[in-house]
């Protein structure tokens, strides 16, 4: 399954603000239709809104070569760079965003460079979106594999928010390890944090789950520790939207608390990533933006009130958990084991070049 379609001149975004009681998809023709669908979250996950940037960039393009007189390229650089902008701002953590419209703006300036004329800038930026998402789905799928090397039989693991299909172009991070231990016979149980506020555990992960028919438990996050305890837990996969230089993990808001329940009941503790989801340039997790969004998510219910009307909330939707806490970072490339800070340098100078 998939959150996102193109359509030659329309990008379809699933609606995840609706999952799972509707399945409605959204037509996107421009950047700011992307834009919007990105802060509202109908379209959410790291390498997913990187994926939809990129989208959103090519379809900008497409709509600038409509509006211009002699269909020259000259007059359509402002506008892409506005999009590209504009799109940079809508949401801080995920690393992917960057990422991806950081090739989206390389593409565009060596169409400026080479002197293309305004139809090779829309064949450009539409070929640049398309192996954005190719790649994503390639790397999810070695995530996986490499994931599946850390096991040797039926285990029963815990995740956090969603890193499936709809955290990605498709197959998913944490949950792409996931799919690939339940495609070897090994998954006994998937626990699933719902994950408050937004509830990405409940509505989305669970929903994935259930489509395939993989086992799988929803559990409030505050029953995380209980199920650790007893002894229910053999591992803990989680995605994650930016990892420092060092190892640090920003990822959703309840990650860290995973991470030291897991420390504490000596439960192996994973993060799947791909290297996109790397910023080196990040020396460790003090740097990380962390994204406070609305804090009626927090005080309200399903939309309606739940706290006393005087009462405020904060909320923080992502939390960085330090490299000491993470047993391995399983990237398409393999898997990073921590908490040797110097590992992550390594292991970049070994797979060649840098985080993108
Ligand atoms: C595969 S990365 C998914 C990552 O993104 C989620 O955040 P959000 O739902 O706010 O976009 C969460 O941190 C997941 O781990």
């Amino acid at each position: 399954m998939t959150g996102l379609k193109w359509q030659g001149d329309k990008l379809l975004v699933l609606d995840q603000t609706l999952l799972p009681g509707t399945e409605e998809w959204v037509s996107c023709s421009g950047a700011d239709d992307v834009a919007k669908c990105i802060v509202s979250m109908k379209v959410r996950g790291a390498p997913a809104i990187g994926a939809a940037a990129a989208f959103g960039v090519a379809l900008e393009a497409a709509e600038a070569y409509r509006q211009v007189s002699e269909h020259t390229a000259a007059q359509m650089y402002p506008q892409l760079e506005e999009a590209i902008v504009r799109l940079g701002k809508t949401r801080p953590t995920a690393v992917n965003l960057f990422w991806a419209l950081d090739r989206m703006s390389n593409a565009l300036a060596e169409c400026r460079s080479s002197e293309a004329t305004g139809e090779q800038v829309v064949t450009t930026l539409r070929a640049v979106a398309a192996a954005i998402a190719a790649e994503d789905v390639q790397v999810n799928r070695a995530i996986g594999r490499h994931g599946l090397d850390l096991f040797r039989g039926p285990v029963s693991v815990l995740t956090h928010c969603n890193t499936g299909s709809l955290a990605t172009v498709e197959y998913g991070t944490a949950l792409g390890v996931i799919r690939a231990l339940h495609e070897q016979g090994w998954i006994n149980n998937v626990y699933v944090d719902e994950t408050r506020p937004f509830l990405q555990g409940a509505r989305l992960t669970a929903y994935e789950l259930g489509l395939e028919g993989i086992s799988h438990t929803l559990i409030t996050d505050s029953m995380a520790g209980h199920f650790m305890k007893e002894g229910s837990v053999n591992a803990v996969l989680v995605g994650a939207d930016r990892i420092a230089a060092n190892g640090d993990t920003a990822n959703k808001i309840g990650t860290y608390s995973l991470a030291v329940l897991c420390h504490h009941h000596g439960i192996p503790f994973y993060v799947a990533a791909p290297t996109s989801t790397f910023d080196l340039s990040t020396p460790s997790g003090e740097s990380i933006p962390i994204e406070y969004r609305d804090d009626r998510e927090v005080l309200e219910w399903l939309g309606q009130r739940s706290a006393p009307a005087r009462t405020s909330g904060i909320n923080p939707a992502f939390d960085v958990t330090p490299a000491e806490l993470i047993e391995g970072i399983i990237t398409e490339h393999g898997v990073i084991y921590l908490p040797d800070k110097q590992r992550i340098a390594n292991f970049f100078r070994e797979v060649g070049g840098d985080e993108s």
